[in-house]
């Protein structure tokens, strides 16, 4: 699958870690920055990886900063783009299965193996479709 990953200065180190683990499961990653734990502003970084995903560039999307909720609210702004800030494994599974969310916020401070976890089960995990397509269909006409 092809996956672009961006951070903020907070999330550069675990996205190495998750590049590391997308590319031993033969991922082809696209990392968009930051590259380094320089100050860095996370809707720089939301903003290119959710034109990625929403142009079909990329299959998903992967969003890293200090707590993840910065870089949801700004991935959310893009048309096409179900971005879901997760902490729990559980609920990587819930908003694959029923909200084909295609971009994934994770939260640096939620700790590497949690994010790790969450991480693995979001990539593992298909939408189940069928009512929950009807409900992702209405997300589009929320906003117009
Ligand atoms: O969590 C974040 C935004 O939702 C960011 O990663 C930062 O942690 C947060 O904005 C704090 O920024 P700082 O410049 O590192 O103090």
């Amino acid at each position: 699958m092809n996956i672009a990953i961006g951070n903020d200065h907070r999330g550069y180190k675990l996205k190495l870690k998750i590049i590391e683990w997308l590319k031993a499961s033969k991922h082809k990653v696209e990392d968009v920055g930051a590259f380094s734990e320089e100050s860095a502003d996370y809707p720089d970084f939301a903003g290119k990886v959710a034109r990625m995903v929403a142009d079909g560039e990329a299959a998903r999307g992967i969003l890293i900063c200090g707590t993840g909720i910065g870089m949801s609210i700004s991935a959310n702004k893009m048309p096409g783009i179900r971005a879901a800030l997760v902490y729990k494994p559980e609920y990587a599974a819930l908003t694959r299965m029923h909200n084909d969310a295609n971009i994934l916020c994770l939260g640096e401070m939620n700790g590497d193996d949690l994010n790790m976890e969450v991480l693995k089960i979001f990539m593992s995990t298909e939408f189940e479709g069928g009512r929950h397509q009807r409900r992702v269909d209405k997300i589009s006409g929320c906003c117009c």
